[in-house]
């Protein structure tokens, strides 16, 4: 599926400059960059949820999970069953991210890392050719991430779709990625297998990036 390129920016900033780019179904891609790289702003051009500065035209049906999901009023099993109708689908993701005990509880009462794991529950009842996720595990604990990783990619397994994952864990990149992307001030720096990218990188900037954070 190609990506087309695009741009935006803010005022007399060019605050991103995405190259478009081919990507491949069933594949998991990490979004690696400091803050401020442009990570979020490509997510949500993607999502349709922010104008690029030229109109892009996106064929696939785009899943999104942004880095402040919504939580309506209503219990955390209504708010699942808002992204699809089938009960034993909801029942099964609500197990696997333990949000069976919270089932009738109000949405909006939720902790933050409850309201991400519902939040990721609700998307994952549907089908997209293209899911984003904006930090999907940034206010889990570890335990649930854990879950929340597993659950990633048995549904890319299982929807054959291209996931893109917005992470500042190089762990969970390395753990679950195919690919990665290092961003840096709006452009794609370094692009390719997440296991070359993550352990042997080419640029200088992106080998500081990892010593920076430890890894
Ligand atoms: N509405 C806006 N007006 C002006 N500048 C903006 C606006 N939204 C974002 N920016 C700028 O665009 C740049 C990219 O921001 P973006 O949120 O995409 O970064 P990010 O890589 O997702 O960062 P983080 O890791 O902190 O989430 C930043 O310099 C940010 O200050």
């Amino acid at each position: 599926m190609i990506i087309p390129a695009f741009s935006k920016t803010y005022g007399q900033k060019k605050v991103l400059d995405f190259p478009g780019m081919e990507l491949q179904p069933g594949n998991i891609y990490a979004i690696l960059g400091a803050n401020g790289s442009g990570k979020s702003t490509f997510s949500k051009i993607l999502a349709d949820v922010l104008p690029a500065d030229r109109k892009i035209r996106l064929e696939p049906s785009i899943g999104y999970l942004p880095q402040k999901p919504y939580a309506f009023r209503m219990s955390v099993r209504k708010n699942i069953l808002l992204g699809g109708r089938d009960i034993q689908k909801a029942e099964s993701l609500a197990k696997a991210l333990s949000l069976t005990e919270l089932e009738h509880k109000r949405a909006d009462r939720l902790s933050g890392g409850e309201t991400a794991r519902m939040a990721m529950a609700r998307l994952m009842m549907g089908t997209y050719d293209v899911v984003i996720l904006d930090e999907p595990t940034a206010a889990m604990d570890m335990e649930t991430t854990a879950a929340a990783e597993t659950l990633i990619q048995s549904y890319v397994r299982q929807t054959n779709c291209i996931l893109i994952l917005v992470t500042h864990s190089l762990q969970q990149a390395r753990r679950i990625a195919d690919e990665a992307m290092f961003f840096q001030k709006g452009e794609v720096l370094e692009y390719g297998p997440a296991e070359s990218l993550l352990y042997s990188p080419t640029r200088v900037e992106l080998k500081r990036f990892l010593e920076f954070y430890g890894n």
